[in-house]
Protein backbone atom coordinates (compact mmCIF):
# COMPACT_ATOMS: atom_id res chain seq x y z
CA UNK A 1 0.00 0.00 0.00
CA UNK A 2 0.94 3.80 -0.90
CA UNK A 3 2.01 6.28 1.78
CA UNK A 4 -0.57 8.32 2.77
CA UNK A 5 1.77 11.25 3.10
CA UNK A 6 5.07 11.09 2.13
CA UNK A 7 7.31 10.48 5.19
CA UNK A 8 10.98 12.66 4.57
CA UNK A 9 14.27 10.85 4.57
CA UNK A 10 15.54 10.81 7.79
CA UNK A 11 19.11 12.52 7.72
CA UNK A 12 22.13 10.54 8.78
CA UNK A 13 22.11 11.20 12.19
CA UNK A 14 19.02 12.55 14.55
CA UNK A 15 18.13 13.04 17.87
CA UNK A 16 14.69 13.14 19.21
CA UNK A 17 12.91 16.19 20.55
CA UNK A 18 12.00 14.98 24.24
CA UNK A 19 14.28 12.35 25.24
CA UNK A 20 16.26 13.57 23.54
CA UNK A 21 18.27 9.94 22.57
CA UNK A 22 20.52 10.07 19.24
CA UNK A 23 20.13 7.64 16.12
CA UNK A 24 22.73 7.29 13.36
CA UNK A 25 20.58 5.66 9.96
CA UNK A 26 22.41 2.80 8.70
CA UNK A 27 19.97 2.11 6.26
CA UNK A 28 16.16 2.27 5.36
CA UNK A 29 14.25 -1.41 6.24
CA UNK A 30 10.70 -0.61 4.17
CA UNK A 31 8.30 2.29 2.93
CA UNK A 32 4.52 1.21 3.54
CA UNK A 33 1.22 2.91 4.71
CA UNK A 34 1.88 4.66 8.15
CA UNK A 35 5.32 5.51 7.22
CA UNK A 36 9.34 3.65 6.55
CA UNK A 37 11.48 1.86 9.54
CA UNK A 38 15.25 2.00 9.31
CA UNK A 39 17.83 0.35 10.63
CA UNK A 40 19.67 2.30 13.23
CA UNK A 41 22.33 2.35 15.69
CA UNK A 42 21.47 3.97 19.43
CA UNK A 43 24.50 4.39 21.36
CA UNK A 44 25.74 0.89 19.60
CA UNK A 45 23.11 -1.20 19.63
CA UNK A 46 21.03 -1.99 16.52
CA UNK A 47 17.25 -1.11 16.59
CA UNK A 48 14.49 -0.48 14.28
CA UNK A 49 12.95 3.02 13.56
CA UNK A 50 9.88 3.37 12.25
CA UNK A 51 8.99 7.14 11.25
CA UNK A 52 5.59 8.59 10.15
CA UNK A 53 3.72 12.64 9.62
CA UNK A 54 1.20 10.98 11.07
CA UNK A 55 1.10 11.12 14.42
CA UNK A 56 -1.69 9.17 15.57
CA UNK A 57 -1.06 6.33 13.52
CA UNK A 58 2.34 5.42 14.72
CA UNK A 59 0.91 5.95 18.45
CA UNK A 60 -1.85 3.67 17.62
CA UNK A 61 0.83 1.46 16.82
CA UNK A 62 3.08 2.18 19.91
CA UNK A 63 0.01 1.35 22.15
CA UNK A 64 -0.71 -1.91 20.86
CA UNK A 65 3.51 -2.95 21.47
CA UNK A 66 3.09 -1.56 24.69
CA UNK A 67 0.22 -3.26 25.81
CA UNK A 68 1.43 -6.47 24.56
CA UNK A 69 4.74 -6.99 25.48
CA UNK A 70 4.12 -6.87 29.15
CA UNK A 71 5.61 -9.88 31.49
CA UNK A 72 5.56 -13.17 29.80
CA UNK A 73 3.67 -11.60 26.92
CA UNK A 74 6.69 -10.03 25.63
CA UNK A 75 7.41 -12.19 22.56
CA UNK A 76 4.30 -11.11 20.29
CA UNK A 77 5.99 -8.06 18.78
CA UNK A 78 9.75 -6.26 18.78
CA UNK A 79 10.17 -4.44 22.43
CA UNK A 80 9.59 -0.97 22.25
CA UNK A 81 12.75 0.77 23.60
CA UNK A 82 11.75 4.87 22.92
CA UNK A 83 8.77 7.24 21.52
CA UNK A 84 9.65 10.82 20.07
CA UNK A 85 9.38 13.22 18.03
CA UNK A 86 11.41 15.12 15.44
CA UNK A 87 11.59 17.35 12.28
CA UNK A 88 13.01 16.78 9.60
CA UNK A 89 12.69 19.04 6.34
CA UNK A 90 10.70 21.61 8.50
CA UNK A 91 7.83 18.68 8.70
CA UNK A 92 6.87 17.19 12.16
CA UNK A 93 7.01 13.33 12.73
CA UNK A 94 6.61 10.62 15.35
CA UNK A 95 8.67 7.92 15.50
CA UNK A 96 9.35 4.68 17.84
CA UNK A 97 12.65 2.84 17.84
CA UNK A 98 11.85 -0.90 18.78
CA UNK A 99 13.66 -4.02 19.21
CA UNK A 100 15.55 -5.01 16.04
CA UNK A 101 14.38 -8.27 14.91
CA UNK A 102 17.34 -10.15 12.90
CA UNK A 103 15.63 -13.64 11.41
CA UNK A 104 13.66 -14.28 8.00
CA UNK A 105 10.22 -13.48 6.97
CA UNK A 106 8.18 -16.66 7.62
CA UNK A 107 7.90 -17.64 3.75
CA UNK A 108 11.78 -17.60 3.08
CA UNK A 109 12.37 -19.17 6.62
CA UNK A 110 9.85 -22.32 5.45
CA UNK A 111 11.81 -22.25 1.86
CA UNK A 112 14.68 -22.36 3.79
CA UNK A 113 14.25 -25.25 6.67
CA UNK A 114 11.63 -27.00 5.23
CA UNK A 115 7.73 -27.06 4.73
CA UNK A 116 7.49 -29.78 7.79
CA UNK A 117 8.09 -26.47 9.94
CA UNK A 118 4.52 -24.79 8.67
CA UNK A 119 2.59 -26.64 11.42
CA UNK A 120 5.33 -25.85 14.21
CA UNK A 121 5.48 -21.88 13.44
CA UNK A 122 1.93 -21.66 12.72
CA UNK A 123 0.99 -23.17 16.12
CA UNK A 124 3.70 -20.77 17.48
CA UNK A 125 1.83 -17.54 15.44
CA UNK A 126 -1.08 -18.92 16.98
CA UNK A 127 0.26 -18.48 20.37
CA UNK A 128 0.81 -14.59 19.96
CA UNK A 129 -1.78 -14.35 18.32
CA UNK A 130 -4.22 -15.21 21.26
CA UNK A 131 -1.97 -12.80 23.71
CA UNK A 132 -2.75 -10.18 21.12
CA UNK A 133 -6.33 -10.77 20.81
CA UNK A 134 -7.15 -11.18 24.29
CA UNK A 135 -5.53 -7.59 24.84
CA UNK A 136 -8.84 -6.73 22.14
CA UNK A 137 -6.79 -6.51 18.76
CA UNK A 138 -6.96 -7.93 15.51
CA UNK A 139 -3.81 -7.78 13.91
CA UNK A 140 -5.51 -7.21 9.98
CA UNK A 141 -2.57 -7.63 7.34
CA UNK A 142 -1.96 -11.39 8.74
CA UNK A 143 0.83 -12.56 6.08
CA UNK A 144 4.39 -14.09 5.80
CA UNK A 145 6.23 -10.85 4.99
CA UNK A 146 4.24 -9.61 8.23
CA UNK A 147 6.07 -12.71 10.54
CA UNK A 148 9.04 -12.83 11.46
CA UNK A 149 11.22 -15.94 12.46
CA UNK A 150 13.82 -14.64 15.17
CA UNK A 151 17.52 -16.26 14.13
CA UNK A 152 18.74 -16.64 17.57
CA UNK A 153 15.72 -18.42 19.05
CA UNK A 154 14.16 -19.52 15.76
CA UNK A 155 10.72 -18.17 17.66
CA UNK A 156 8.31 -16.44 15.94
CA UNK A 157 7.22 -12.63 15.97
CA UNK A 158 4.69 -9.99 14.55
CA UNK A 159 5.99 -6.79 12.87
CA UNK A 160 4.56 -4.48 11.39
CA UNK A 161 1.61 -3.38 13.57
CA UNK A 162 -0.11 -0.84 11.14
CA UNK A 163 -2.96 -2.93 10.73
CA UNK A 164 -3.72 -3.51 13.62
CA UNK A 165 -7.40 -2.73 14.93
CA UNK A 166 -9.02 -2.56 17.62
CA UNK A 167 -12.01 -5.81 17.42
CA UNK A 168 -15.28 -4.71 16.50
CA UNK A 169 -14.10 -1.92 14.06
CA UNK A 170 -13.54 -2.61 10.38
CA UNK A 171 -9.95 -4.08 9.75
CA UNK A 172 -7.28 -1.19 8.96
CA UNK A 173 -5.31 -2.57 6.49
CA UNK A 174 -5.52 -6.28 4.39
CA UNK A 175 -3.71 -8.30 1.68
CA UNK A 176 -6.41 -9.50 -0.80
CA UNK A 177 -4.52 -13.31 -0.74
CA UNK A 178 -5.20 -13.86 2.98
CA UNK A 179 -8.48 -11.57 3.22
CA UNK A 180 -11.63 -13.23 4.54
CA UNK A 181 -13.94 -10.85 1.99
CA UNK A 182 -11.39 -11.23 -0.92
CA UNK A 183 -12.46 -15.43 -0.60
CA UNK A 184 -15.98 -14.70 0.03
CA UNK A 185 -15.65 -16.37 3.48
CA UNK A 186 -16.92 -13.16 5.59
CA UNK A 187 -16.58 -9.65 6.36
CA UNK A 188 -13.50 -7.25 6.93
CA UNK A 189 -14.57 -6.48 10.35
CA UNK A 190 -11.91 -7.12 12.98
CA UNK A 191 -12.65 -10.10 14.85
CA UNK A 192 -11.00 -13.56 16.22
CA UNK A 193 -11.60 -15.22 12.64
CA UNK A 194 -10.62 -12.60 10.94
CA UNK A 195 -7.02 -13.55 11.57
CA UNK A 196 -7.67 -17.36 12.15
CA UNK A 197 -8.71 -17.30 8.58
CA UNK A 198 -5.49 -15.51 7.29
CA UNK A 199 -3.60 -18.16 9.32
CA UNK A 200 -5.20 -20.76 8.03
CA UNK A 201 -4.49 -19.63 4.25
CA UNK A 202 -0.83 -18.89 5.10
CA UNK A 203 -0.53 -22.49 5.96
CA UNK A 204 -2.36 -23.49 2.59
CA UNK A 205 -0.36 -21.19 0.94
CA UNK A 206 3.49 -22.26 2.67
CA UNK A 207 2.72 -25.80 2.54
CA UNK A 208 2.04 -26.38 -1.04
CA UNK A 209 4.75 -23.62 -2.33
CA UNK A 210 4.25 -20.65 -4.75
CA UNK A 211 3.89 -22.49 -8.08
CA UNK A 212 1.28 -24.91 -6.76
CA UNK A 213 -0.59 -22.11 -5.35
CA UNK A 214 -0.54 -19.79 -7.85
CA UNK A 215 -1.83 -22.62 -10.69
CA UNK A 216 -4.48 -24.29 -8.26
CA UNK A 217 -6.49 -20.40 -7.80
CA UNK A 218 -8.78 -19.23 -9.91
CA UNK A 219 -11.25 -16.02 -9.60
CA UNK A 220 -13.61 -15.64 -7.97
CA UNK A 221 -11.93 -16.71 -4.93
CA UNK A 222 -13.79 -19.27 -2.55
CA UNK A 223 -12.42 -21.84 0.36
CA UNK A 224 -13.82 -24.78 -2.17
CA UNK A 225 -10.38 -23.93 -3.77
CA UNK A 226 -8.33 -24.27 -0.67
CA UNK A 227 -10.34 -27.34 -0.03
CA UNK A 228 -9.52 -28.98 -2.97
CA UNK A 229 -5.90 -28.03 -2.27
CA UNK A 230 -6.12 -29.58 1.22
CA UNK A 231 -7.34 -32.99 0.07
CA UNK A 232 -4.36 -33.41 -2.75
CA UNK A 233 -1.59 -32.29 -0.13
CA UNK A 234 -0.42 -35.46 1.55
CA UNK A 235 1.15 -32.73 4.49
CA UNK A 236 -1.80 -30.91 4.69
CA UNK A 237 -4.54 -33.54 4.78
CA UNK A 238 -4.50 -34.30 8.26
CA UNK A 239 -4.80 -30.93 9.63
CA UNK A 240 -8.28 -30.47 7.46
CA UNK A 241 -10.50 -30.29 10.59
CA UNK A 242 -9.02 -27.40 11.86
CA UNK A 243 -8.14 -25.63 8.57
CA UNK A 244 -11.98 -26.21 7.57
CA UNK A 245 -12.81 -24.80 11.23
CA UNK A 246 -10.84 -21.59 10.68
CA UNK A 247 -12.44 -21.23 7.10
CA UNK A 248 -15.67 -21.37 8.53
CA UNK A 249 -14.95 -19.22 11.47
CA UNK A 250 -15.86 -22.01 14.14
CA UNK A 251 -12.76 -21.46 16.46
CA UNK A 252 -13.81 -19.18 19.37
CA UNK A 253 -10.19 -18.29 19.57
CA UNK A 254 -6.88 -18.80 18.42
CA UNK A 255 -5.79 -20.83 21.44
CA UNK A 256 -8.58 -23.76 20.36
CA UNK A 257 -7.23 -23.72 16.92
CA UNK A 258 -3.95 -23.89 18.45
CA UNK A 259 -4.50 -27.06 20.87
CA UNK A 260 -6.79 -28.27 17.84
CA UNK A 261 -3.15 -28.46 15.29
CA UNK A 262 -1.05 -29.19 18.28
CA UNK A 263 -2.45 -31.98 18.53
CA UNK A 264 -2.86 -33.53 14.94
CA UNK A 265 1.14 -32.32 15.50
CA UNK A 266 1.82 -34.19 17.92
CA UNK A 267 0.06 -37.67 16.32
CA UNK A 268 2.23 -37.31 13.48
CA UNK A 269 5.30 -36.66 14.97
CA UNK A 270 5.58 -39.32 16.67
CA UNK A 271 3.38 -41.61 14.20
CA UNK A 272 5.90 -40.82 11.29
CA UNK A 273 9.01 -42.48 12.15
CA UNK A 274 7.47 -46.05 13.16
CA UNK A 275 6.32 -45.98 9.47
CA UNK A 276 10.16 -46.82 8.69
CA UNK A 277 9.99 -49.92 9.81
CA UNK A 278 12.62 -51.79 10.20
CA UNK A 279 14.43 -54.75 8.24
CA UNK A 280 13.66 -58.50 9.83
CA UNK A 281 16.59 -59.25 11.68
CA UNK A 282 17.78 -55.92 12.96
CA UNK A 283 14.36 -55.77 15.16
CA UNK A 284 15.72 -55.07 18.49
CA UNK A 285 17.98 -52.37 17.74
CA UNK A 286 16.16 -50.64 14.97
CA UNK A 287 13.43 -50.10 17.40
CA UNK A 288 14.93 -48.67 20.46
CA UNK A 289 16.86 -46.51 17.53
CA UNK A 290 13.72 -45.56 15.85
CA UNK A 291 12.07 -44.84 19.49
CA UNK A 292 14.85 -42.53 20.57
CA UNK A 293 15.15 -40.65 17.50
CA UNK A 294 10.69 -40.30 17.58
CA UNK A 295 11.32 -38.94 21.18
CA UNK A 296 13.91 -36.79 20.15
CA UNK A 297 12.35 -35.61 17.09
CA UNK A 298 8.62 -35.39 19.60
CA UNK A 299 10.72 -33.41 22.25
CA UNK A 300 11.80 -30.83 19.69
CA UNK A 301 8.95 -30.54 17.84
CA UNK A 302 6.95 -29.98 20.96
CA UNK A 303 9.41 -27.36 22.27
CA UNK A 304 9.26 -24.81 19.82
CA UNK A 305 5.46 -25.11 19.39
CA UNK A 306 4.62 -24.98 22.86
CA UNK A 307 7.26 -22.66 25.45
CA UNK A 308 8.36 -20.48 21.85
N1 LIG B 1 11.58 -4.60 14.45
C1 LIG B 1 12.03 -4.89 13.24
N2 LIG B 1 13.15 -5.60 13.13
C2 LIG B 1 13.63 -5.91 11.89
N3 LIG B 1 13.06 -5.54 10.73
C3 LIG B 1 11.94 -4.82 10.79
C4 LIG B 1 11.36 -4.47 12.05
N4 LIG B 1 10.25 -3.74 11.79
C5 LIG B 1 10.12 -3.67 10.47
N5 LIG B 1 11.13 -4.31 9.85
C6 LIG B 1 11.38 -4.41 8.41
O1 LIG B 1 10.97 -3.22 7.79
C7 LIG B 1 10.06 -3.51 6.74
C8 LIG B 1 8.99 -2.44 6.75
O2 LIG B 1 8.27 -2.53 7.96
P1 LIG B 1 6.86 -1.86 8.18
O3 LIG B 1 6.44 -2.16 9.55
O4 LIG B 1 6.86 -0.42 7.79
O5 LIG B 1 6.03 -2.58 7.09
P2 LIG B 1 5.19 -1.87 6.02
O6 LIG B 1 4.37 -2.87 5.34
O7 LIG B 1 6.15 -1.11 5.18
O8 LIG B 1 4.36 -0.92 7.02
P3 LIG B 1 2.99 -0.15 6.96
O9 LIG B 1 2.38 -0.38 5.62
O10 LIG B 1 2.14 -0.65 8.05
O11 LIG B 1 3.37 1.27 7.22
C9 LIG B 1 9.50 -4.89 7.04
O12 LIG B 1 9.18 -5.58 5.89
C10 LIG B 1 10.63 -5.55 7.79
O13 LIG B 1 11.48 -6.21 6.86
Amino acid sequence: MSSKAATPDLPKYFQGKWNRKSYHVLRELGRGANGTVYLVSQDGVRRAVKVGVEGMDILMEVNVLKSVQQGRDSKVGPLLCDVDDLVVNGKACTFYAMEYLEGEQLDRYIQQAGTEWVPVLIVQLLARLDVLHKHGYTFGDLKPENIMVSQTDKTVRLIDFGGVTKQGSAVRQFTEEYDRAFWHAGDRKADTGYDLFCAAVIMVRLTVGKELWKSSLSEPRHTGLLCDIIRKSDSLYPYRVPLLKAFHGKFASAGEMRAELLTVLRERTVAQPRKKAPKPGKVGGGISGLFVASLLLLAGTLYYAWFM
